[in-house]
């Protein structure tokens, strides 16, 4: 057979040819960055073979240092990255370098706006990986040869980053993966030894294998003198430190370093915004470098999106996504985790249950905890607002996940207030707490379906009149968040729409006796109405917390709250029928009017209305709204009569 028969073609999956577009003119001022990228990509290939090799080191081959290499050719214009790892099967290579196998490329190509520095953004965040080799060259030669695999296994693939490329089998000596940039004419300076060299410890120098390059060797020459001076030899010289970088003192880490490996790892080409680098030795034994990502992840709430850390035993690379050293309230937290105190042969099903694994995960969520306490008691808080407005709706997780830290993650919460009139959530507990009247003993809150919703609520109208201060929660989160944040410091933290709001210590005893009286003279009117609206309520009662509203919905302390239900329908549960306890605002001219309605069925219609009304400000829709419109159309009819 010719190499033409065995020369298959492949198109491009449609996303890799909208990405290559999209990166070439985007990440052009950055062009550089291809280099880090496939360097990252052979030290991943190194790390999978040495992890294979633990359970079969033939796979090894005699050639167990594993490098990287990158040769530059002027004649050619070629530049290529050859490494000694894993390498590639045929169906790899197709798979890998023909498709995009990531979770979130949806919602990638979802945002993308056309907006050339908008895209370069989010592609930074996306990462682009092998692909960006297309940014400085034409063509792309790929050779690569999976270990394990016999010499003429090899496949070639090949491509011009348009519509498709070639797979050709070939015959490849060595085991591992050559990547071959043919560079287009503009970007000749990348055949500079000493430019390619910066550009590697710029971006490479925390790769823990050496990144060699060939260093030329001198001819014999004479001296100043006429003595000869001996020729010298090529040879391959590391151009990186080569040290596994977490295993590196902290004080000799630089922070571009850090922010450098943590692309590496995470695939964001944004910059971090914390990490927390660790050693501790005693009962147990790890190096963690913990980082918290400045932006989310186009996949943070997708179930099954890949999360936690790389994992590394004395310094060999076990496994990426490790979840189980991270809650799921952390789950966007990369890192690596280096135990001394795991076995080599670990596999995830071993993890699940160890000791040790427990205590690592405590360890490592509480430097987590650690790191953001510090960032959110910074004097200037554009960090951890930053951090809370990616994050916030996941950390809202944690007090239900982890009870153990919950007074530590209640801390940690930020929260929209009536204090201060915006919807940005930045008002801590603590911050709430120290604002409290004298008297007020507990945290007032209130979960609606949005911010404007909540702040709108009639629920807050006195509280608003005496100058309490409220929480306004409306994250879809925030019902599950406060049936487990039940205190906080000694405090109650109580929904303002639920049982009775029971403000009185905050009243003066004038008040609390001019209270009493309303209610004794309002009863026959409550009366009144609970006979009219028969069960569909569970009581009425005179609220004293309504100025401007007529009517108001509560929901009884240990009942179902609004949103609770709302949250359960929305997933197809089914919900308890929970009758509302309905409260009328005494002072109200329309309550007073109602009130002196001699007609009964008339006076039916008009508490029907009212419940409606509040039902409708309180869920934001009705069972059955033609029956409150044609309701309201007869009592507007009658008034039109009237007038
Ligand atoms: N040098 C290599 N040796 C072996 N496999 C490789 C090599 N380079 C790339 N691959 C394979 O191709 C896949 C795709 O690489 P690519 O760089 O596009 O994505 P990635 O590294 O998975 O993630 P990212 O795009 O975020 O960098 C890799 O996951 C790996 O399986």
């Amino acid at each position: 057979m010719t190499e033409t028969v065995q020369k298959q073609k492949h198109g491009f999956q449609a996303e890799v040819k909208q990405l290559l577009q999209l990166m070439i003119h985007s990440l052009y001022s950055n062009k550089e960055i291809f280099l880090r990228e496939l360097v990252s990509n052979a030290s991943d290939a190194a790390d999978k073979l040495r992890f294979l090799a633990l359970s079969d080191s033939s796979l090894y081959d005699n050639d167990g240092e594993l490098k990287v290499r990158i040769s530059l050719d002027e004649a050619a214009k070629t530049i290529t990255i050859s490494d000694n790892g894993i390498g590639m099967t045929q169906d790899e290579v197709i798979s890998h370098l023909g498709t995009i196998a990531k979770s979130g490329t949806k919602e990638f190509f979802g945002q993308l706006s056309g907006d050339q520095s908008k895209d370069s953004q989010l592609i930074g965040q996306f990462g682009v990986g092998f692909y960006s080799a297309f940014i400085v060259a034409d063509k792309v030669t790929v050779k690569t040869r999976k270990a394990g695999a016999p010499a003429d296994s090899a496949v070639e693939w090949e491509s011009t980053g348009e519509g498709d490329y070639t797979i050709t089998p070939i015959v490849k000596a060595s085991r591992g993966t050559d990547i071959i940039l043919h560079l287009r004419d503009e970007e000749t300076e990348f055949l500079s030894q000493w430019k390619v060299e910066s550009i590697v410890t710029k971006y490479s120098d925390h790769i823990s294998i050496p990144v060699e390059m060939y260093q030329e060797g001198t001819p014999e020459r004479d001296g100043e003198e006429g003595e000869k001076i001996p020729a010298t030899e090529g040879y391959w010289k590391a151009v990186n430190k080569a040290t596994a970088l977490w295993m590196r003192d902290k004080s000799e880490v630089s922070d571009t370093e850090y922010q450098e490996f943590y692309k590496h790892i995470s695939h964001d080409w944004t910059e971090p915004l914390s990490w927390s680098h660790n050693k501790v030795e005693g009962n147990t034994n790890y190096t963690s470098l913990l980082y918290v990502p400045k932006k989310a992840p186009f996949d943070l709430w997708n179930r099954e999106a890949r999360h936690g850390l790389k994992l590394y035993v004395q310094r060999v690379f076990i496994m990426d996504d490790a979840e189980q050293f991270m809650p799921s309230y952390l789950r966007f937290i990369k890192g690596v985790l280096d135990s001394s105190d795991l076995p080599l042969n670990v596999s995830r099903e071993i993890l699940q249950d160890t000791k040790v694994t427990q205590s690592l995960r405590k360890g490592c969520t509480s430097r987590v905890l650690k790191m953001l306490e510090k960032m959110a008691k910074a004097e200037d808080q554009t960090e951890y607002q930053t951090f809370w407005t990616e994050f916030g709706q996941v950390m809202k997780e944690g007090p239900a996940e982890d009870f153990a830290n919950k007074d530590t993650i209640a801390k940690l919460l930020r929260f929209a207030s009536t204090h201060n009139e915006t919807a940005d959530q930045n008002v801590s507990l603590d911050a709430y707490v120290s604002r409290m009247k004298e008297g007020q003993d507990e945290i007032y809150f209130i979960v609606a379906d949005s911010y404007e919703a909540a702040k709108h609520s009639p629920h807050l109208e006195v509280l608003r009149k005496k100058g309490i201060e409220v929480l306004l929660l409306s994250d879809r989160v925030d019902e599950w968040l406060m049936q487990h944040l039940t205190d906080f410091e000694g405090k109650k933290l109580r929904s303002i729409a639920k049982g009775n709001l029971d403000i009185s210590k905050l009243d003066d005893e004038e008040t609390k006796k001019a209270q009493e009286e309303t209610e004794k003279q309002f009863a026959a009117v409550t009366e009144r109405f609970k006979a009219a609206l028969g069960d569909q309520v569970k009581a009425v009662k005179t609220s004293h917390r309504l100025t401007d509203s007529p009517a108001c919905i509560v929901t009884d302390e240990f009942d179902m709250s609004t949103q609770m239900m709302k949250l359960m329908e929305s997933v197809g549960q089914k919900v308890p029928d929970v009758k509302p306890i309905f409260e009328l605002n005494p002072d109200h001219a329309l309550v007073k009017h109602i009130a002196d309605v001699q007609d009964e069925t008339q006076f039916k219609q008009w508490a029907e209305v009212l419940l409606d009304q509040a039902l409708l400000a309180e869920r934001g829709s009705l069972k059955n709204p033609a029956t409150f419109v044609s309701r309201l159309n007869a009592l507007l009819l009658d008034l039109s009569k009237k007038a």
